[in-house]
């Protein structure tokens, strides 16, 4: 998603409002003048019902929206869906060729063939009569045409959006109406947007609305469309075609156009989807990737997937980009594994009976696997003392003694003894004794992976650690008189280290 805070060209100064305003026809300043506060009424962010409500739309088939409290409104089979069935396919409700492709693409259909130049500003172009004839009209760019060069195609999109609901009320996807049954809105996730970037929104909005001499109520307007569009703009994808240096052809999927559509827009997102779009031009269709059962939701991917990107990185994406933070299957099953780890993380403990197999807990009376009683006092005063010898540590046996005293009360797993174990490592690779370092190192690791698994961002995240500290804390390429810049050494040093594991 291109984010609207660049969709105002920041250059814009006092002479390029004097020339803009000597383009401006009547249309441009009667959108703004037909926004009535009735009209901004209804393109509020929605309020999600708190009973389950459906509606069938007509372009969705085998599938309904429905709106939860939770999940807000989404899509779900309303019968069994095969895999690789239609179960959409729409036009938008407006869209707009993105700025690098003006000129070199079809500005309506977004076809590769442009034979025909915009008789106008000569900078779009086109594939045919009946592409240019729409979008001059469908496509709006009778209004914009002339402002070509004061707005980004970002901004165009945002213009789009604001004049077609106030041209055409009847097909806003922001209040329209089906069979008896309005869906509000589209969300705006406003409160969640960072304030820089509403700044920077209702600078470009209020750049508009002085151009355009439209009513001040336009900028809150502008801004929550800008929001809007944040959350639930397309990138239309076409196939690009290009040479390689080899001479051979090359094809790759790439964003030619951006798209609001409204009942797409329905769709939330999962990391692991069960279906994906394709375009046609700026036709959208969604299928499903898998045979969907009656009543189960229909989620497509926002970009992030489970199985390429790390639940650190897709949540990082999603709130950055859309200001939300993801409940889907893959995120929550995480979610409930990390919170197990965290509660285990503070309370398990050896058992007394000294059986590795037993834990106990800190509302434990007794062992729950061997009834051994607990006396909660004793280690109590076992980890007062290795506190103690931890804060004041100021040799290697002090760090020993403690070692010693927690091994008796926390289990082999436990991350406490890790985060020992991490210490006298550091120590012994500071002395530069790195084979017991190296002990220390495994046994760290073992904890990690027993808690977090072997293929986990935390073992990742150790493996780095060790890593640093074996390159860069002690000076492991100085002593061996290594360059880290040369192969060879590097070789070595890897096969070192090999051998210390
Ligand atoms: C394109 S809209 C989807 C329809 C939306 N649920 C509605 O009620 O209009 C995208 C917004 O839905 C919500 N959403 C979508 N997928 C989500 C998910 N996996 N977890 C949490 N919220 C999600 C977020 O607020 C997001 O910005």
């Amino acid at each position: 998603m291109n984010q609207c805070q660049r969709a105002v060209k920041s250059d814009i100064d006092s002479q390029t409002v004097k020339n803009a305003r000597r383009r401006l026809t009547p249309a441009h300043i009667a959108v703004g003048v037909m926004q009535t506060p009735a009209c901004l009424e209804k393109i509020r962010p929605i309020a999600v019902g708190t009973t389950q409500t459906s509606t069938r739309l007509e372009d969705f088939r085998n599938a309904e929206v429905v709106s939860t409290p939770i999940q807000g409104r989404h899509v779900v089979a309303s019968t069994v869906v095969e895999q690789g069935t239609s179960i959409l396919s729409e036009e938008p409700f407006v869209h707009e060729i993105d700025e690098k492709w003006i000129g070199k693409r079809c500005s309506f259909c977004l076809g590769a063939n442009t034979t025909i130049a915009c008789r106008q500003c000569t900078f779009h172009r086109y594939c045919s009569a009946s592409c240019e004839s729409n979008n001059w009209t469908t496509g709006m760019h009778s209004v914009f045409c002339n402002l070509h060069g004061i707005f980004d195609s970002d901004m165009i999109l945002v213009l789009k959006v604001f004049a077609k609901s106030s041209f055409d009320q009847r097909t806003m996807p922001f209040c329209f109406s089906q069979k008896g049954t309005e869906i509000p809105g589209l969300v705006s996730n406003i409160d969640c947007i960072p304030e820089s970037d509403i700044n920077a929104y209702t600078v470009g909005a209020q750049l508009c609305v002085d151009l355009f001499y439209w009513p001040k109520e336009s900028v809150h307007l502008l801004v929550n469309i800008m929001a809007q569009i944040r959350c639930n703009r397309f990138a239309i994808k076409a196939t690009v075609s290009s040479n390689t240096a080899g001479g051979m052809v090359e094809h790759q999927e790439t964003a030619v156009g951006s798209a609001v559509y409204a009942q797409a827009s329905m769709f939330n997102h999962s990391c692991a989807p069960n279906a994906f779009v394709t375009f046609d031009g700026p036709r959208i269709t969604v299928r499903c990737s898998e045979t969907v059962l009656k009543g189960k939701e229909i989620n497509i991917s926002y970009g992030p997937i489970a199985t390429r990107h790390s639940t650190i990185d897709r949540q990082k994406e999603l709130n950055e980009k859309y200001c939300f933070q993801c409940n889907c299957r893959a995120c929550l099953q995480r979610r409930v594994k990390l919170e197990r780890i965290e509660q285990r993380k503070g309370e398990a403990y050896r058992c007394p009976s000294g059986n590795d197999h037993c834990k106990i807990y800190r509302s434990d009376a007794l062992c729950s696997s061997c009834s051994q009683p607990i006396d909660w006092a004793i280690i109590d005063l076992s980890e007062k003392q290795v506190k103690k010898l931890q804060d004041t540590a100021r040799t290697v046996d002090d760090l020993l003694k403690a070692l010693d005293i927690e091994r008796q009360i926390y289990p082999k797993d436990s991350l406490r003894l890790g985060s020992t174990y991490d210490q006298l490592a550091a120590f012994y690779a500071h002395s530069q004794d790195f084979n017991t370092a190296a002990k220390y190192c495994t046994l760290s690791n073992f904890i990690v992976e027993q808690n977090y698994g072997q293929v986990s961002i935390e073992s990742a995240d150790e493996q780095f650690k060790l890593q640093a500290n074996w390159t860069e804390e002690c000076g492991l390429f100085r002593t061996l008189g290594l360059d880290q810049a040369r192969k060879e050494d590097m070789k070595e040093l890897q096969e070192m280290m090999n051998a210390l594991q």
